[in-house]
């Protein structure tokens, strides 16, 4: 075990911070150029440093607020830039600085935290847990064809990559986080997509989509082939609507475009329905499902009361060994969540509790998986309906 201590960064140690995480994701360190770019990203003080007493580790965070079930908004701290020195991995750094950086959040006043991770092992055994998922799908262009009942949408415009630029975060906050999980973007995060796109080879389209009452939805995508004649996949990078029209309407211009065989996405929403617009269902194939966001409830009391509920009330015990004052039972039901001491009839760890809470996984299945320990299947039942939601949970946002 080494000696090492935790503290927040000071702002001249940010860039060797990025430098730090970028090593240890096996990325070069920044030019002078990169980094006078990246510094706009940063929110001040929200990165933390572990020292020995030179920088081993880092972690960072920003302000955001994520949409409940229900339909409510929680304040979000979004995680990111989790990086330790390749020479002192496995010594508790991660450990210390994940320890530090919820004592933060819980002074700072945020009851959650979010984050997407680089591997699935890190996470769960700080109580983060896979609250939402998503799947990469793939349109086969030339085969798929609409249904007739699929609305024909309305009107659709093309913004250059000047407009993208400038109208890209008013487009998204323009339009409604309807999914549980969804959260709001920090205006840290633009310029590090705008960057990405300045850096992409291919050119980057965004078409916008008219509904009756204005813009109601946009897709961004790039169009890639390995040389002249080859195959043309057309990626599709963001796509966010608010009404069945603009979903439909945005993806009928998506099969439009010229030169083009496969459409991809992903990270979609598990329950998005791409299949179902084609007469065919099996030409909008799911390549895969992989997590999407992890969640960790930093105040389990508060962020139980903070969501609905339907049906009967069900009492959980919640083990939280990484945060302990969290552990203990709580009576869930349609009045809210509050501390109990009546007998529980689900148990289960503060990890698996991140992944019931945005209602992307059923008790049941849970508990098939022994991640849930139920005094019956009535208790299962009750918990399915008192957690589910009408659509599936998705962040929808990289950071
Ligand atoms: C949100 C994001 O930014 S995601 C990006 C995360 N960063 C990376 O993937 C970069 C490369 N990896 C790293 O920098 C480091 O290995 C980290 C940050 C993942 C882990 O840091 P460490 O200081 O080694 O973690 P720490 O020593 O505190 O480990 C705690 C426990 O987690 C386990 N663990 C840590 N990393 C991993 C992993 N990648 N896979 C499996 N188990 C892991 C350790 O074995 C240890 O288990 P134990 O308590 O049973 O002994």
């Amino acid at each position: 075990m080494s000696d090492f201590s935790v503290r927040p960064l000071r702002s001249d140690e940010d860039r060797a911070a990025l430098d730090l995480f970028r090593r240890a994701l096996h990325v070069k360190e920044m030019t002078d150029e990169e980094w006078s770019a990246a510094a706009m990203s940063f929110q001040p003080d929200r990165g933390l440093g572990a020292f020995d007493p030179e920088l081993i580790g880092t972690v960072r965070s920003f302000d955001s607020e994520v949409t409940l079930p229900g339909g409510g908004t929680t304040p979000l701290a979004a995680v990111s830039l989790v990086g330790v020195r390749a020479d002192r991995i496995r010594r508790g750094v991660l450990t210390a600085l994940m320890r530090a950086q919820f004592e933060d959040f819980a002074a700072r006043g945020f009851p959650a935290a979010m984050l997407h991770a680089s591997e699935g092992a890190i996470y769960g055994r700080f109580g983060y847990g896979v609250a939402a998922r998503g799947k990469s799908i793939e349109v086969d262009r030339h085969r798929a064809r609409f249904r007739p009942e699929v609305p024909s949408g309305g009107q659709i415009s093309l913004l250059d990559l000047e407009g993208t630029i400038e109208q890209w975060p008013s487009l998204f906050d323009a339009l409604p986080r309807t999914r549980p999980g969804m959260i709001a973007r920090s205006p840290n995060l633009w310029p590090g997509y705008v960057r990405e796109v300045r850096r992409s080879t291919t050119p980057i389209a965004t078409a916008v989509h008219q509904g009756p009452d204005g813009t109601d939805g946009y897709v961004t995508y790039t169009v890639e082939r390995s040389h002249f004649g080859a195959p043309a996949q057309l990626k599709i990078q963001s796509f966010h609507y608010a009404s069945p029209d603009a979903f439909a309407g945005l993806w009928r211009y998506l099969l439009s475009v010229d030169l083009v065989d496969r459409i991809t996405a992903e990270k979609r929403p598990l329950d998005e329905p791409v299949e179902l617009l084609f007469t065919d269902p099996r030409h909008a194939a799911v390549q895969k499902t992989l997590d999407e966001g992890w969640l960790r409830l930093v105040d389990v009391p508060a962020m139980l009361d903070a969501r609905t509920y339907h049906g009967e009330p069900v009492v959980i015990e919640v083990n939280d060994p990484f945060l302990e004052h969290n552990s203990g039972r709580y009576r869930l039901s349609e009045e809210g969540a509050a501390r109990t001491t009546d007998p529980a009839d689900l148990g289960l760890d503060a990890d698996t509790l991140s992944m019931l809470y945005l209602g992307g996984w059923r008790a049941s299945d849970l508990a098939t998986a022994g991640r849930v320990r139920a005094t019956g299947e009535s208790a299962l039942e009750r918990a399915d309906l008192l957690f589910g939601t009408r659509v599936n949970p998705w962040c929808g946002t990289f950071f």
